[in-house]
């Protein structure tokens, strides 16, 4: 379970040389709050610049927020620290995989990272292929894969330590129909109990795919919380009949 409270987050932005040197600042994350529970696919949605991102890498434990509290599984997240990393598994969306090691390799080197053992760490790697029907890709070298192949390897490659807490940003960014149809099987499974009940967390600006996935839905607009709930409450809340609409209204009334 995923707990994030009155988040904060600002860059500050260098622009220009010499004389013409100038900063300014960003507010990227003003206030998020939610919760995302086990067994639960919870989507965090808004649109481009909305926050969604930055939000993701401070639970990630990749950056470190300037006010409030991440728990996961009741453990504060810091950023850096290891303390969290075992009960999360982070899909980002630059995908990170090393082209010249084969998919196995990029799979279950992750693996050992995270203390397996190098038997361990294969079988795992072979059974998510199984899960994720990607067996033929695995001895292949990771270079001129495509999306969907990317896709794949990095979510096996986020899942290889078997972590409680998924998060993924933008999971189905380039991904064709059957693709995406495929990752939302997965994640279905993933979240029941024959999957291990996991807590998945994801950010999307697709309305579709959150109408189609999410038992709990943040709407997140320059960097607040603006309304959350399942899909049924939102359109309640909105007053809209059409989930676009609903959204639209909540997060730019
Ligand atoms: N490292 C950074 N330095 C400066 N500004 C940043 C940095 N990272 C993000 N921002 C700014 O913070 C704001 C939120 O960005 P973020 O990437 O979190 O949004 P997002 O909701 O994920 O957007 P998108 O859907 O377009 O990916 C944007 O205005 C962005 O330009």
């Amino acid at each position: 379970m995923i707990i994030v409270e009155q988040l904060s987050k600002q860059f500050v932005r260098e622009a220009g040389l010499g004389w013409r040197r100038s900063k300014s600042v960003v507010q990227a994350v003003k206030d998020i709050h939610f919760s995302a529970a086990d067994g639960m696919v919870t989507g965090l949605l808004g649109a481009n610049g909305a926050g969604k991102t930055t939000t993701l890498r401070m639970i990630a434990a990749l950056l470190a927020s300037d006010t409030g509290q991440i728990l996961v599984d009741g453990v504060a997240v810091e950023a850096g620290k290891q303390a969290t990393q075992a009960r999360m598994g982070v899909l980002s969306d630059a995908r990170g995989l090393y082209p010249r090691l084969s998919a196995r390799e990029n799979i279950a080197y992750y693996g050992v990272l995270h203390g397996m053992s190098h038997d361990e760490a294969n079988e795992r790697a072979t059974a998510l292929a199984d899960a994720l029907d990607m067996r033929a890709l695995l001895e292949r070298r990771c270079e001129g894969f495509s999306q969907g192949e990317k896709m794949k390897t990095a979510l096996a490659r986020a899942l290889v330590h078997d972590p409680q807490n998924i998060i993924l940003d933008e999971p189905t960014n380039g991904l064709d129909v059957l693709a995406t149809r495929a990752l939302r099987e997965f994640l279905a499974w993933l979240k029941s109990p024959a999957g291990g009940s996991k807590c998945i967390l994801f950010s999307t600006h697709i309305m579709q795919e959150v109408e189609r996935l999410c038992d709990h839905v943040v709407i997140v607009a320059g960097g607040e919380t603006v309304a959350q709930g399942t899909v049924a409450e939102l359109l309640d809340q909105a007053k809209e009949s059409n989930f676009e609409d609903a959204f639209v209204k909540l997060a730019f009334a």
